[in-house]
């Protein structure tokens, strides 16, 4: 378990004092997928380097599997270290080692014997589906291809947590979906946590189980997937979730409004408006709606304007509040 409790991290710059993390408490569980999202400069990539103390924090308590990491001596923290890998956005590969080499390379640093090191770092390979690129070199592999070497690399000490910074923000769609698959197998078969940086929503939708939503240096936002992109309460989680904008209430004289918020709805299931219409009778007008498919659940929310005639509004009313899989609101229009 990663418990961050209270953090705050300064920088010192020629023009002043930059705040890159205030007062941050986040649990992140064993076997989590966990996401940080935020926008470019939210803090996402300090707060995770703050995780293994490559950045130390002013303030607050970083924990990893009980231990405090702060309050670790130079040798416990390369210990501890050996446990929390992490894979980047550059992949920083040794040019000058071949694969082979690169993967072992950890496993030289821990003092283990070359043979054995090498034996770990062929079936590392295997693994990530690379073992005929044992002596390739970097510069002849694909980007795809140099984050699979990676991540063999960042699993040869049989970490606990991985750290992905923006692990894919340099690939295209198909590889990157093919590395976040890779990253759910070793979270699945290995048990290792993942702490998962991103400005993607998609990934988050892709891999995680809990998200935190960064904004200037604040979280605003955490809980489950499905919680937070059904319902983003806050205008920072509501611009990553619909970047085209959000459900917003519009007048529509004369009809009651509700805004219904789609919590995990298996699309399998009957269609709500259709629903409505065949079995109160009771013909509701889509005002906006901005809604997504997420392992195979509906997410996301939509404007509702609901029929004229009272009696029919209320029935709407009756069926949408027993309807599972969704939270509703009326919006009151002022
Ligand atoms: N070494 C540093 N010195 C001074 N300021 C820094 C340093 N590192 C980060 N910052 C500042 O801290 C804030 C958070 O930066 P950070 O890189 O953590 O954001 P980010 O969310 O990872 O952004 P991006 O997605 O663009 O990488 C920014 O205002 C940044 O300018």
């Amino acid at each position: 378990m990663i418990e961050i409790q209270n953090l705050t991290k300064r920088f010192t710059t020629q023009s002043g004092t930059v705040v890159a993390l205030e007062d941050i408490s986040l649990t992140i569980r064993d076997g989590d997928i966990f996401g940080i999202i935020g926008m470019s400069g939210a803090g996402k990539s300090t707060l995770v380097r703050c995780i293994n103390m490559l950045e130390r924090p002013d303030e607050g308590l970083v924990a990893v599997n009980g231990r405090e990491m702060q309050t670790l001596s130079p040798a416990e923290l390369r210990s501890a270290r050996r446990e929390i890998a992490m894979i980047f956005q550059q992949f920083n590969l040794l040019m000058q080692r071949n694969c082979l080499k690169n993967v072992c390379f950890p496993l030289e640093l821990a003092g283990r014997p070359k043979a054995e090191a090498e034996a770990r770092a062929r079936q590392l390979l295997e693994l990530v589906g690379l073992p005929d690129k044992a002596e390739a070199y970097p510069a002849q592999l694909s980007g795809g291809q140099k984050q699979r070497i990676a991540i063999a690399r960042a699993l040869a000490t049989d970490p606990k947590v991985l750290l992905c910074d923006e692990a894919t923000s340099a690939l295209d769609p198909n590889t990157t979906h093919s590395i976040l698959q890779l990253i759910k197998q070793i979270n699945r078969e290995l048990g290792i946590t993942v702490v998962v940086i991103t400005h993607q929503m998609s990934v988050v939708e892709e891999i995680c189980n809990r998200v935190a939503i960064l904004d200037g240096g604040h979280v605003v936002e955490q809980g489950d997937v499905g919680q937070i992109f059904s319902n983003p309460r806050t205008a920072a989680a509501r611009k990553l979730v619909f970047p085209a904008g959000a459900a917003q209430s519009e007048l529509v004289p004369g009809r009651r409004m509700v805004r219904v918020a789609f919590n995990g709805t298996q699309t399998t299931d009957k269609p709500l408006v259709a629903s409505l219409a065949i079995e109160c009778n009771a013909l509701v007008s889509i005002i906006a709606a901005d809604t997504r498919i997420v392992n195979g659940q509906t997410l996301g929310s939509m404007l509702l304007a609901l029929p004229e005639d009272q009696a029919a509004a209320q029935r709407a009313i009756d069926y949408i509040s027993n309807y599972p899989g969704l939270s509703f609101e009326e919006v009151k229009q002022v």
